[in-house]
């Protein structure tokens, strides 16, 4: 349904975006992920044509990007685009209006807009008046207000409380299981490991890695994630190495990692006279193959 082939895009000599290839099939949640400056924003600026790309094609339901595609997009950018002073339905008018919504379809399409975002009782409140959380589900309800085809999220649950954010997440569910073709953008891996589909790494502005979280375990040769904390790190790191256990840091922490799962009663002695403070075994996460591609590049 998104089809994005070789793009490429500089600001002046900078280059942002380096041959993209990037494709979502209908009902797909693709989260694009990458550091700061990755190129995520320029990309989804270019899919909601408000940023012409260098080189490069887009088609969106097979057609090739234009204005016309705009209509096919909703997006709910970074910060919340609304008129505070208007109530969540005025908002939704005016956001309709400007897709040329008729009055009789508006009168359709904003209740049912506010209530798949759980909004309806507040649909006289002033947006001013509303939680940070509602806030953004009003931003999804202007983002849903002209039937999209493909949903684009840019860090959707940023700055959000937890309980926002579990509400936010809900949402996309729902979306989601209407068969709402999503792409979204997140600094927040465990996020991303909850609601995507496939997920995209982005770096520098080329894709380096991309799959299932299923198939991206397999950047990492291990079955398991071991965090030991000891006194004696150089030690323990050497036995690692003895033992075929490459090693890692993620953040503090110091990792192995285990080519097989094993008892944890088999671990501690793989590690006998080391004085540990504590071991423990984590399953391969997003963070840590996000981690790997980015600082080691794919295996
Ligand atoms: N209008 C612009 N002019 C010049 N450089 C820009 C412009 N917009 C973005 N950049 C640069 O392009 C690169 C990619 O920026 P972009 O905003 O696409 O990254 P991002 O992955 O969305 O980052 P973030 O996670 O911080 O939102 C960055 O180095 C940024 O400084």
């Amino acid at each position: 349904m998104l089809q994005i082939a070789n793009l490429c895009k500089a600001y002046g000599q900078k280059a942002v975006l380096h041959n993209l290839n990037l494709n979502l099939a209908p009902g797909e949640v693709y989260g694009l992920l990458g550091p700061n400056g990755a190129g995520k924003t320029t990309t989804i600026r270019i899919l909601c044509h408000l940023l012409q790309a260098d080189s490069g094609s887009v088609t969106i339901c097979d057609r090739p990007l234009s204005d016309a595609t705009k209509s096919l997009i909703g997006l709910v950018p970074q910060e919340n685009l609304q008129y505070a002073c208007l109530t969540c339905e005025e908002n939704l008018h005016f956001f309709a209006r400007l897709y040329g919504i008729s009055r009789q379809q508006r009168r359709i399409q904003v209740p049912a807009c506010l209530e798949s975002v759980g909004l309806l009782e507040r649909a006289k409140s002033l947006a001013e008046t509303l939680s940070g959380g509602m806030k953004r589900r009003l931003s999804v309800a202007i983002a849903l207000v002209h039937n999209p085809k493909l949903l684009i999220l840019d860090e959707p649950t940023t700055g959000l409380d937890i309980e926002a954010r579990i509400e936010l997440w809900r949402l996309i569910r729902q979306l989601q299981n209407q068969g709402m073709t999503i792409l979204l953008t997140t600094h927040l891996l465990d996020e991303a490991e909850r609601l995507c589909d496939r997920l995209g790494i982005l770096k520098q502005g080329c894709l380096v890695a991309e799959g299932s979280l299923a198939s991206l375990r397999q950047c990492i040769a291990a079955q398991e994630i071991v965090v030991v904390r000891t006194t004696a790190e150089d030690k323990a790191i050497a036995r690692a190495q003895t033992l075929g256990f490459p090693c890692r840091r993620y953040g503090d922490d110091l990792a192995f990692w285990l080519p097989e799962a094993l008892e944890m009663k088999d671990l501690i002695d793989r590690f006998d006279g080391i004085p540990l403070e504590s071991i423990a075994r984590q399953p391969v996460r997003l963070e840590h193959i996000y981690d790997e591609v980015l600082k080691n590049g794919m295996n």
